[in-house]
């Protein structure tokens, strides 16, 4: 066990300067080319460099996206997570355990009885039922039948796919087998939830279903997930915290909110620039301070500004701001929604 720094008391998983540099010589380049070297330097010593220098925290109970185009090293990070791709260097703690000095056999546990995993295009199994499907990850656990069906089935309702357990995946559409996936991946309740792209290969209406129902699960589940994406409008929908990567690097870690409103930079900002704001600037953060007599209608500091804009349909010139206990934080002013969902 590594010692608990205030960095990882309240961290189910932290990533210290990891790097991946894919070639043979990868350890070697690293440690002689000096600190943070340039990618094109790192190319013309004949390696790949993947993954530079990554440090991040992830919160228990959090949404942590990884957002970047195709080839930023989002797939080989989340996999450096759980070592299914060896670091070339840094450190990995999952709940304050070095992963890295774990054996291969203790690495395998941890994936089986800790981690769940959903990939793009992950395999069912084209033989087996809804209900094996979900179960066997618990059969390669060992559990017994009755308790491993009963877990199946658990998951398969909540899922939403409660009646569909003798299907098989040839019957069911795309969402639907992705839902099994995602039924799967938690038939063994894991502390950590990889979900790498999980919606990319839907179509878009069905992908917006799929957003919501992971959105609705997660108030349920409560459960630790690094997620996946190459699409901002995802990362932001649902992100409790964002790290865009660009060259296998982290270009700007933040809330959606810190993303929208102060992107780091332009490639930031490419993505950022097209979000409506009013989606994504929540109401305290658009309130100002209370003065002058207390207005009577309220809203709650959590809503987004375009969830709160219809309360001033009916020529209301202040909002008093809650913080759901009662509290008045601030004061919301007509003039400044406007402003905000114009784009200002
Ligand atoms: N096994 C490997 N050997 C050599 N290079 C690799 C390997 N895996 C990935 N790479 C390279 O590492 C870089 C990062 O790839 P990675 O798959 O992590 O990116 P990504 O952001 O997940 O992309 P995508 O969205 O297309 O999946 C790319 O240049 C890729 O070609």
């Amino acid at each position: 066990m590594t010692e608990k720094t205030p960095e990882t008391r309240d961290a189910k998983l932290v990533c210290r300067h990891l790097w991946k540099l894919f070639g043979a010589r990868g350890a070697e380049v690293l440690a002689s080319i000096g600190p943070d070297p340039a990618p094109e330097r790192l190319i013309a010593a004949g390696v790949v460099p993947a993954v530079r220098d990554v440090s991040l925290s992830v919160a228990a109970g959090e949404i942590f996206v990884i957002m970047g185009l195709s080839g930023s090293g989002k797939s080989t990070l989340v996999r450096l997570m759980s070592r299914l791709v060896e670091p070339t260097s840094g450190e990995v703690l999952f709940n304050g355990q070095n992963l890295l000095a774990a054996s291969e056999a203790e690495m395998t546990m941890i994936r089986r009885h800790k981690m769940g995993m959903v990939f793009q295009h992950f395999a069912l199994l084209p033989h087996l039922s809804v209900l094996d499907n979900v179960a066997f990850p618990l059969d390669v656990q060992g559990a017994p039948r009755a308790e491993r069906e009963a877990r199946a089935r658990q998951m398969i309702e909540l899922v939403g796919l409660g009646g569909r357990e003798g299907a098989f995946p040839r019957q069911l559409s795309g969402g639907q087998q992705q839902r099994v996936g995602i039924a799967r991946s938690l038939a063994v309740e894991p502390e950590l939830w990889f979900l790498d792209e999980p919606f990319s290969a839907l179509d878009p209406l069905i992908r917006r279903e799929m957003q919501d129902e992971f959105i609705r699960l997660q108030s349920v589940l409560q459960k630790t997930i690094v997620f996946i994406t190459h699409d901002f409008d995802e990362a932001i929908r649902l992100a409790d915290r964002i790290a865009i990567m660009k060259d296998g690097a982290i270009v700007q870690e933040g809330t959606p909110e810190e993303i929208v409103l102060s992107p780091a930079d332009d490639y930031v900002r490419a993505f950022s620039g097209a979000v409506p704001k009013a989606k994504v600037v929540r109401v305290a953060s658009a309130m100002r301070a209370a003065e002058g007599e207390e207005p009577t209608a309220e809203v709650a500091g959590t809503l987004t500004v375009a969830e709160a804009a219809p309360l001033f349909l009916n020529g209301t010139e202040r909002l008093r701001v809650t913080d759901g206990q009662g509290a008045t934080l601030g004061h919301l002013h007509r003039a400044d929604i406007l402003d905000l969902m114009l784009g200002g």
